[in-house]
C-alpha cells in the first residue's frame, strides 16, 4: 500500500513553486505539513462519518429543500407520487424510468424527453448530478469531483455537455482554461499542458528535444482519431440504420474509427517514442483520465481526450460543475417529463423476464415501458436484480473489467494570499517514483476551481480540491497549513458509496489486464429485455464526456425500440449479434 506523500506547501513553498512533489521526510525536516492516510488507523467510522460531507445537516438540508423547491414542483411531483403508493401500474406508467441523475442519466433523460417521451429519473440524494454534483458550505460551492470538464465548448461535434443543454435550450457561461493540467513529475519534470496545441507541443519538445518527431507523430495519431470522431454525428452505435447510414456517409472517417477500435495507447505510443521517461508521461497522460497506464487505456478514448482540451479547450462552467447537472435536470421537467428525489431504488420489477418498473426502499412502485439503469453495473446486476441471476454477458464484462479504485478527496478552503497569484487551476502531482504512479496514494491531483471562478468561495479566499485514488478511509488532519485553513472536509471512498451509490465507492470499470481496446465495453442495451444501463460502465467509460456519450446513444437506442426513432428489427438482431460476438473476443 503506498503512503501519500504530499505537500500543498506553507505559503513559502507556494510563493516559491506552487505545489511540489516531495516525499513526506524532507516535508518532516522542512517543516511543511504532510497527509498520511495510513496513521489514522485509531480514527474510527463514527469520527469518520462526521467528517464526510454531512450532507444530512439539517441546515444544509434546509437549504438544499429550498433550492430543489426552485428546480422542480416537488410537492406537486409527491402528491402526484403519494396516489401511487403500492404501485397503481395505471396512474404510473411512463415510457422510461431512469435510475439515477448522474450525467449519464440526465442526458439520456433529457434526450429522450425532447423526442416526447414521457421520463421519470428516480434520484436517490436530494439535489441531481451524482459524481458531477456539487455541495454547499459556509458560502463555500465545491465540485463533489473532478472540475475538468471537455466537451464544453462551442465547436464541433464533440461538445456533448453544450449539446445536451442546448438540447433542452440551456446555453451555459464558461470560463476557458489557459491550461488544462500542470504535471509535476519525477526528475522535476514539469509540464504544463497549454490549450493552444502548439504551445504545448512545443513546451514538451522543449523536454524532449530528441523526440520531437515521435512526439508530433503520437499525438498526430489522436488528431486523426479525434478529426473521425468530430466528423460523425454521435449517436447509437447499437442502431444500425444509423450506423450503416455513417458508415456510408463518411467510409474513411468509420474506417478509421474501426481500425484504432481495438487498439490501445501504450502500442501506438511505443511505434514512435523511444524515451522511457517521456513514454512514462504519456501514463500519466492516460492515467488522470482512465486511472490505468497507456498500455491499458483505449486509443479512441485517448485520442478524444487529448484533442478535446486543445480543439474546444476546457472549460469550466460559470456557478461550478453542479450547474450542469441543475440545468439539465430542470430542461428535463420544461420538457414535461419528472424527476424524483429521495427516491432510492432497490428492486428493478421483471414480469415473464422483461424490465417493467422500479421498487423504492420506502415501497412505492414506478412502471414504464423501458428501466434505464444509471447505477453501475455491479449495483444494477448485484443489488437492482437478484445476483444469482447474473446474465453471461455481465459474467463476461466482470470477468474483463474490475472496479476501479475509489478517490480519498479533501475539499479545503484556504485563504487566497497562501497561493500565488499566477496559480494554473488543475495540478497532478507524481512523487519521487514514476512506478507510484498506479498505487493507491502514489499521485495527487489537485484543482483549485476559485482561480477561474472566484463566485465560488467569498472574497480573500480559495477552494481546493485534493483527491487521490485510495481504496480505504483512513486519514489524517493537515497540521501545518492549519492557520490559513479556512474550512475542511474528507470524502473518502465509503463517502462515496454511501452519497453515490456506487460499488465500493468504485470510479468506474477498469480492464484487468490489457483490453482489446474499446471491444470488450457493451454499450446500453443489456441481456434482459427491457433494460438498458448508461453510464460509466457502459462504452466508452469512465469520465463526464464519457457518459454524456452513453447517454446520447442510450437515448437513441431506447428511442427506436419504443418507436420515437426509426428501426428495423431484423438488422438490429443481426447488429445486436454481431457486437455481442466482437465483445467475446475482448
Ligand atoms: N470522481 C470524479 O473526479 C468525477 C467527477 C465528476 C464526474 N466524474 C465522472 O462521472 C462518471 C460517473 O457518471 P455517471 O453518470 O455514470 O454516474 P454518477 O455516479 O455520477 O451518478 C449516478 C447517480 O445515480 C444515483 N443512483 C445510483 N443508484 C441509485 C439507486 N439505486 N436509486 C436511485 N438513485 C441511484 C446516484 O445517487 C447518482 O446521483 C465517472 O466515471 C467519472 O468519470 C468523475
Ligand atoms: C464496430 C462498431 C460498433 C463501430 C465501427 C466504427 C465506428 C463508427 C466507431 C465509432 C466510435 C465512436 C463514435 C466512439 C466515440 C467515443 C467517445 C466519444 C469517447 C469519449 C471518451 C471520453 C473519455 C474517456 C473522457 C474521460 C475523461 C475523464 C475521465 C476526465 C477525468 C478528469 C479528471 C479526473 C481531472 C483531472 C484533474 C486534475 C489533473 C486536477
Amino acid at each position: 500500500m503506498g503512503v501519500l506523500n504530499f505537500a500543498v506547501c506553507s505559503s513559502q513553498l507556494f510563493s516559491n513553486c506552487r505545489i511540489a512533489p516531495i516525499s513526506n521526510q524532507k516535508l518532516r525536516k522542512q517543516g511543511f505539513f504532510c497527509f498520511n492516510p495510513l496513521k489514522t488507523q485509531s480514527c474510527g467510522d463514527n469520527q469518520l462519518e462526521d467528517l464526510e460531507y454531512g450532507f444530512y445537516r439539517a441546515k444544509q438540508r434546509k437549504r438544499d429543500i429550498f433550492r430543489l423547491k426552485s428546480m422542480v414542483d416537488v410537492d406537486k411531483v409527491l402528491e402526484r407520487d403519494k396516489s401511487s403508493i403500492g404501485g397503481d401500474r395505471n396512474t404510473n406508467h411512463y415510457d422510461a424510468i431512469v435510475i439515477g441523475s448522474g450525467i449519464g442519466g440526465l442526458v439520456a433523460a433529457t434526450q429522450l424527453a425532447v423526442k416526447g417521451v414521457k421520463v421519470l429519473v428516480l434520484e436517490k440524494y436530494v439535489i441531481p448530478g451524482g459524481s458531477s454534483g456539487f455541495y454547499e458550505r459556509d458560502g463555500f460551492k465545491f465540485d463533489v469531483g473532478s472540475s475538468v470538464m471537455f466537451g464544453f465548448s462551442d465547436k464541433g461535434n464533440l461538445n456533448l455537455i453544450t449539446q445536451a443543454l442546448a438540447a433542452v435550450g440551456c446555453r451555459m457561461q464558461v470560463i476557458p482554461d489557459p491550461t488544462t493540467v500542470h504535471y509535476h513529475l519525477p526528475n522535476g519534470l514539469s509540464v504544463l499542458v497549454h490549450r493552444e496545441y502548439s504551445d504545448f507541443v512545443a513546451e514538451l519538445v522543449s523536454k524532449f528535444p530528441h523526440e520531437e518527431k515521435g512526439i508530433l507523430e503520437f499525438y498526430g495519431v489522436c488528431w486523426k482519431i479525434f478529426n473521425a470522431l468530430n466528423a460523425l454525428e454521435l449517436k447509437s452505435l447499437e442502431e444500425p440504420i444509423y450506423l450503416f447510414g455513417q458508415f456510408f456517409k463518411k467510409p474513411l472517417e468509420c474506417l478509421t474509427l474501426a481500425y484504432y477500435l481495438p487498439q490501445n495507447v501504450g502500442d501506438i505510443a511505443r511505434n514512435y517514442i523511444k524515451d522511457p521517461q517521456l513514454l512514462a508521461f504519456i501514463d500519466a497522460e492516460c492515467f488522470i483520465v482512465s486511472t490505468v497506464n497507456a498500455m491499458q487505456t483505449p486509443m479512441i478514448n485517448a485520442g478524444m481526450v487529448l484533442c478535446d482540451r486543445h480543439f474546444g479547450g476546457i472549460n469550466y462552467p460559470v456557478g461550478g460543475v453542479g450547474e450542469i447537472a441543475k440545468a439539465l435536470a430542470k430542461g428535463l421537467v420544461d420538457q414535461g417529463s419528472e424527476i424524483l428525489y429521495k427516491a432510492n431504488a432497490t428492486n428493478i420489477i421483471l414480469q415473464n423476464g422483461k424490465a417493467v418498473g422500479v421498487k423504492l426502499s420506502d415501497g412505492r412502485q414506478f412502471y414504464a415501458k423501458t428501466i434505464i439503469s444509471n447505477a453501475t453495473r455491479w449495483d444494477t446486476f448485484g443489488k437492482l436484480l437478484k445476483k444469482e441471476d447474473l446474465p453471461e454477458e455481465e459474467k463476461r464484462f466482470q470477468k474483463a473489467y474490475v472496479k476501479a479504485p475509489s478517490f480519498l478527496s479533501i475539499h479545503m478552503a484556504v485563504k487566497a494570499d497562501v497561493l500565488p497569484q499566477d496559480t494554473d487551476c488543475h495540478h497532478f502531482i507524481l512523487e519521487d517514483d514514476w512506478k507510484n504512479l498506479e498505487k493507491s496514494y502514489g499521485s495527487i491531483f489537485l484543482s483549485i476551481p476559485t482561480v477561474l471562478d472566484s463566485s465560488l468561495a467569498p472574497e480573500g479566499n480559495h477552494i481546493l480540491h485534493i483527491f487521490t485514488t485510495s481504496s480505504i478511509e483512513d486519514w489524517e488532519g493537515l497540521p501545518r497549513l492549519k492557520s490559513s485553513i479556512v474550512f475542511k472536509e474528507v470524502g473518502t471512498p465509503k463517502t462515496h458509496r454511501r452519497y453515490l451509490a456506487r460499488d465500493s465507492g468504485t470510479y468506474g470499470p477498469m480492464p484487468r489486464r490489457i483490453p482489446k481496446g474499446l471491444i470488450g465495453m457493451p454499450f446500453n442495451t443489456t441481456a434482459i429485455n427491457g433494460l438498458y444501463c448508461v453510464g460509466d460502465s457502459c462504452f466508452p467509460g469512465q469520465g463526464v464526456i464519457a457518459v454524456a456519450f452513453s447517454g446520447v446513444m442510450c437515448a437513441h437506442r431506447v428511442a427506436a425500440d419504443l418507436g420515437f426513432e426509426k428501426k428495423n428489427p431484423i438488422l438490429d438482431t443481426a447488429l445486436l449479434g454481431l457486437l455481442g460476438w466482437l465483445r467475446t473476443l475482448a
